[in-house]
């Protein structure tokens, strides 16, 4: 289980994050909703430990992480897919999968193995370069990469952005698939649109303040 309490994090002196407090447990898909600017892109970095805390605690099943750096909560089996995807442009798609491991001097494949076999669209361009891909194509290898490090939380920020509808489909039908590897995942959206149907609780972000909503004020938001 995840567990942030009273997190508060400023970026230039400007508080971003206040008081922030959720929970996620393993095995459940939560959504964090709110508009762009809102504070989505920064809890999930301060999750992984590329951003300090002001105040409050970030824990993981019970180990605070605030001395844990971003790879060394990545080798705990924490994936992070970037709003951005930051793929290595010039690396394969098949290295960009395997820096998940790298990173963490994992030598198990079996994970990476598994990710293929999810995702079978991903080994018909296993070899070309992150670059010669589409930015569709670019989101399933960088949620390919978060999925061989996340085998027990996945945190995806707008995953649905920017993806053409058939795409974003793909998205949704692998993401629902996890709930069989009793992954705990978080999804961050600007709206409810994809998460509705994936989510068993929704936090809103406003300001970066955080509200648990129940399921009728998520879709009415
Ligand atoms: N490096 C930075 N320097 C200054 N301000 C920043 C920086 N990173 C984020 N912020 C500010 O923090 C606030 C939250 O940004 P964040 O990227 O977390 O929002 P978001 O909800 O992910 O938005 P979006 O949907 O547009 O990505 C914004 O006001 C943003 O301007």
């Amino acid at each position: 289980m995840l567990s942030l309490n009273m997190v508060n994090l400023s970026i230039q002196r400007v508080p971003i994050l206040r008081d922030v407090s959720l929970e996620i447990g393993t095995g459940a898909t939560c959504g964090l909703i709110g508009r762009n600017g809102a504070g989505k892109t920064t809890l999930m970095r301060a999750i992984m430990g590329a951003l300090p805390l002001e105040q409050g605690s970030i824990q993981y099943d019970g180990v605070d992480l605030h001395d844990a750096k971003p790879h060394e909560r990545a080798a705990l089996g924490i994936g992070y897919l970037p709003e951005d995807r930051r793929l290595v442009p010039h690396f394969s798609v098949e290295e960009n999968i395997m820096v998940s491991l790298w990173a963490t001097g994992n030598k198990e494949t079996r994970r990476v193995k598994w990710v293929y076999d999810l995702m079978p669209e991903i080994g018909r361009f296993a070899d070309r370069k992150a670059l010669t891909l589409s930015g569709g194509q670019q989101k399933l290898v960088a949620l390919a990469r978060a999925l061989v490090a996340g085998s027990n939380l996945l945190l995806l920020d707008e995953p649905f952005e920017g993806v053409a509808p058939a795409l974003a489909q793909r998205l949704m039908e692998v993401i629902a698939d996890l709930k069989a590897e009793n992954l705990s995942v978080l999804i961050s959206e600007s709206d409810y649109t994809h998460s509705e149907k994936l989510v068993d609780q929704v936090y809103s972000i406003e300001r970066g303040e955080i509200s648990l909503m129940t399921a009728s004020s998520a879709s009415a938001a």
